[in-house]
């Protein structure tokens, strides 16, 4: 069993996005007071919609933050399936509109050859990161590490910041960031709504194949500290 991670518990998707981004917000705020630059990755899915709506609306010093994500599908950046697109119409809006957002796709037909340049863009974002905001899959992934892909391990050992994975049973060939580059945080966010992810995510917390469930690969850590936020 896993002891270490914060589990915080929400009626509603509105009060879970409220806290979540009031609480990302301030602890980018810090960063930049602290350090003069701040880090956010953050990821597609469709969880964090509303989430990077409410953060858009923060008054904090957006134009010291550097924006990435944990993952993108390799779709053109205008493609209803592209994380860009959804942080670009969901987060760089507002107040947010001037973040320094660095995208992971880049005009190579594939991730794989893409990969290198994916790297050396995000290269000088700060790190560690300041903020990562994870979701999960209903079969235990989080970024593309997917479970039945055979670029797991290569995403899980890698020294990358990123790799290529061809996920098997879900769409697109992606690229994301490696276990060591997402580890290297100062704040994990692991935002789940709805018992089926609730279910899941108490079963990753039992057995214990980080293969089986890549999101062990956070959750069975205790380097970064994780915070579950779960809404019903
Ligand atoms: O590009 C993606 O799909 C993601 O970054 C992925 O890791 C996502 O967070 C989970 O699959 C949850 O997705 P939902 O929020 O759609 O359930």
């Amino acid at each position: 069993m896993i002891k270490e991670t914060v589990f915080k518990s929400f009626d509603n998707t509105e009060s879970l996005e409220s806290m979540l981004a009031e609480r990302i917000a301030r602890q980018l705020q810090d960063a930049v007071d602290q350090r003069g630059q701040a880090s956010l990755v953050v990821s597609g899915g469709s969880t964090p919609l509303k989430l990077f709506q409410a953060l858009s609306r923060k008054g904090i010093d957006w134009s010291e933050i550097f924006i990435t994500l944990a993952d993108e599908r390799w779709v053109d950046s205008d493609s209803q399936d592209s994380n860009e697109r959804l942080v670009k119409e969901n987060l760089l809006q507002n107040k947010a509109v001037g973040a320094k957002f660095r995208s992971l796709k880049n005009m190579f037909a594939t991730a794989r050859e893409g990969a290198a340049m994916a790297a050396e863009h995000i290269a000088n974002i700060p790190r560690p990161f300041d903020v990562v905001v994870l979701g999960m899959g209903n079969d235990g992934h989080t970024c593309s590490w997917f479970p039945c892909s055979a670029d797991l391990s290569q995403a899980l050992n890698s020294e990358s910041l990123c790799e290529a994975v061809t996920p098997g049973k879900a769409p697109y060939e992606r690229l994301t960031l490696t276990r060591k580059a997402i580890l290297n945080s100062r704040q994990i966010f692991l935002h789940l709504v709805g018992e089926q992810k609730l279910a899941v995510y108490r079963q990753a917390l039992e057995q214990d194949d980080v293969l089986a469930m890549p999101i062990r690969a956070v959750l069975a850590q205790t380097k970064t500290p994780v915070d579950v936020y779960w809404s019903a």
